[in-house]
């Protein structure tokens, strides 16, 4: 589906209440980007994959891509969709994607105070958010496939 169609279908679905929280398994390299959270008090010190809220009339690659921007301070590109969806809390759904690194070099620049790039390998070396967890087999892969 393209953008526009993207766009319209989720304006179209009366059931599309929930805000949608985007999350990036950015890879480069061979290896994917761990980012330890500094905020809030609930996952602070847990390890995610940086994204965060769609806006209103958003698409979530246009979401993930200005939120890594804004987080990492780098050009990403929306790869794919992985596998799940996960209801943070009432009304917020997460969604994680994956996407490669365009340019620049990620810095902890608002929510986080740690990245690592981690490879197939390593993936359970952090403490994962729970649901993120449940993602590494499919990330471990398209590490190995890449
Ligand atoms: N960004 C992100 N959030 C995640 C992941 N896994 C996970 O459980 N969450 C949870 C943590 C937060 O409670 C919730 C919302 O994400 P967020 O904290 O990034 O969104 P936010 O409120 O900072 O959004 P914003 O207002 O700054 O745009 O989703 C993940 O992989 N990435």
């Amino acid at each position: 589906m393209d953008e526009a169609m993207e766009r319209s279908a989720a304006a179209a679905d009366p059931a599309a209440e929930n805000r949608i929280v985007v999350g990036g398994a950015l890879i480069h390299r061979g290896r994917v980007l761990a980012a330890r959270r500094s905020r809030p008090a609930e996952v602070a010190g847990r390890w995610e994959f940086p994204g965060g809220k769609a806006e209103p009339g958003e698409t979530e690659t246009e979401a993930l891509e200005r939120e890594l921007m804004e987080e990492l301070g780098v050009r990403a590109r929306a790869l794919t969709r992985l596998p799940g969806a996960w209801l943070v809390r009432p009304g917020l759904e997460l969604r994680l994607w994956a996407a490669e690194l365009l340019s620049g070099e990620p810095r902890p620049l608002l929510e986080h105070d740690e990245l690592r790039w981690l490879g197939a390998a390593e993936l359970a070396d952090v403490d994962w958010l729970d649901h993120d967890r449940e993602v590494l087999p499919e990330v471990a892969r398209l590490l190995t496939t890449a």
